[in-house]
């Protein structure tokens, strides 16, 4: 499955709530339309007139029903709305934002090459076999579009299939409050939900909307907010680059560690660990069955150990080892325990003393199912420990996944990687389009 597939089914409860709202919404107030019938791929038609199926001269409404004008001649063709699909309307993305860019930071899926000067990508997602970026499309046949006739013997020899019926709704502003509440449900927070309604609607309002045009939009608002921090952790030539990675308790820093361990030595990096969570025996231990598992070398230090004193260490065996990559773990930390907080101060301050500019990223770990509370956390850590860059863990199995369009749209830090599982290769490059298909349900591919 690729890995769009897979994180659309492990976005499933977040896709599932906004599909779920977005259904409600259209179908409250909505009105079913015929659809004409579509015209099959192997048949042209080559007896309609040129201009009957696509030109949408006269864009600005939907075509409801066949104007009273109708043309008096009996022309072979029954519907002068026949269009494709759908009716007409130009400002619904029909091949929306594709953005075939060639993207260089986008991480690769190829192994990291140590460059002379430019900052390097994550590898994470090495092996994923990510399709390329492809034109979406308005899905043509959606669930609520359900046949309702059949086309008899001329629609047959002009290629015809059946009718079909869609349910729309013309954007009004209680549609757009409900859309806003919908959003704000699922953890875009407020500011960002009132924002990207905001520019859903604009030139769309008496515009009647269908739930996959909707999705559509909205996927496409979302990547709009996304695509300037999807941004791959730079490598930089520096050795050993010292990666610290921190979090509040659960987050995900330890198994990010290891997954992140295990795909740069894959890409062929030499690796060092720091097990700087000395508080808890339980985190050495587990991250030492991935250090073994990625071939990595994992430096620990007695429990209750300081834990700046362990990263000098390290820092000093990275270095005399000539190690390309130095992670430091650091133990869970609300950010309301000034004391961690200050010995996470003493880490840096420590580590400052071997290489002034390390730590040269600082990775935090946030968990996607602590919804709007990513935000506070963000601003916590922030403050303390210089954030470079952000890992969202736990995108599986919550209907939170919003969570990281607020926080692009409000810190505009770098997503380096999301977590969608606790399997090695469930750590993968952020890709906006595909995240924001995955979290709207919009079809893809
Ligand atoms: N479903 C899922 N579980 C994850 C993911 N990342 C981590 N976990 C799980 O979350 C739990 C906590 O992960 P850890 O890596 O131990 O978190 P931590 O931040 O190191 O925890 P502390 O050391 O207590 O601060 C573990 O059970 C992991 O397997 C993810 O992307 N998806």
């Amino acid at each position: 499955m690729s890995f769009f597939g897979k994180l659309k089914n492990r976005l499933f409860k977040s896709s599932s709530k906004i599909d779920e709202g977005l259904e409600a919404i259209v179908s409250d107030g909505g009105e079913e339309e015929t659809l004409a019938a579509q015209t099959l791929p192997e048949e042209p038609a080559p007896d309609l007139p040129e201009e009957t199926p696509q030109a949408p001269e006269a864009p600005t409404e939907i075509p409801q029903a066949p104007e009273p004008d109708v043309p008096a001649e009996p022309q072979p063709v029954p519907e002068p709305d026949l269009p494709q699909q759908t009716p007409p309307e130009p400002e619904i993305p029909v091949t929306p934002t594709p953005a075939p860019t060639p993207e260089p930071e986008v991480p690769g899926n190829s192994p990291v090459e140590v460059p002379q000067e430019a900052p390097q990508e994550i590898p994470a997602g090495v092996g994923d076999p990510r399709p390329a970026a492809t034109p979406q499309e308005i899905p043509l046949e959606t669930p609520q579009e359900v046949p309702t006739q059949g086309t008899g013997f001329f629609g047959r020899l002009l290629g015809r299939r059946e009718d079909r019926t869609v349910v729309r709704r013309a954007l009004d502003d209680d549609m757009l409050e409900s859309l806003e509440e919908l959003l704000i449900a699922s953890d875009m927070g407020v500011d960002t939900s009132l924002r990207v309604t905001a520019n859903m609607a604009e030139g769309r309002m008496g515009r009647k909307l269908s739930v996959p045009e909707i999705k559509q939009l909205l996927a496409d608002e979302i990547t709009r907010i996304m695509e300037p921090v999807a941004r791959p952790m730079p490598i930089y030539p520096t050795k050993p680059q010292v990666v610290l990675v921190v979090g509040v308790n659960g987050s995900g820093k330890t198994t990010t560690i290891g997954k992140l361990a295990s795909q740069f030595r894959a890409a062929g990096k030499s690796v060092v660990i720091a097990a700087g969570d000395t508080f808890r025996a339980a985190a050495v231990e587990q991250l030492q069955v991935w250090g073994d598992r990625a071939g990595v070398p994992v430096l620990t230090a007695p429990e209750g150990s300081d834990p700046a004193s362990l990263a000098f260490d390290a820092m000093t065996k990275a270095q005399h080892d000539g190690a390309d990559l130095l992670m430091i773990d650091t133990a869970g930390r609300l950010q309301n325990r000034a004391d961690l907080m200050e010995e996470l101060a003493k880490i840096v301050r420590v580590i400052r003393k071997k290489d002034p500019d390390a730590p040269h990223n600082t990775l935090l770990v946030l968990d996607a199912t602590t919804g709007q509370n990513a935000l506070s956390q963000v601003e916590t850590f922030r403050k303390l420990a210089d954030v470079s860059g952000l890992v969202m863990t736990k995108l599986d199995g919550t209907a939170k996944g919003g969570v990281l369009v607020a926080l692009a749209d409000k810190f505009g830090l770098p997503i380096h990687a999301i977590g969608v599982g606790e399997q090695i290769d469930d750590l993968a490059p952020f890709d906006p389009e595909e995240f924001a298909a995955a979290l709207t349900g919009s079809n893809r591919s």
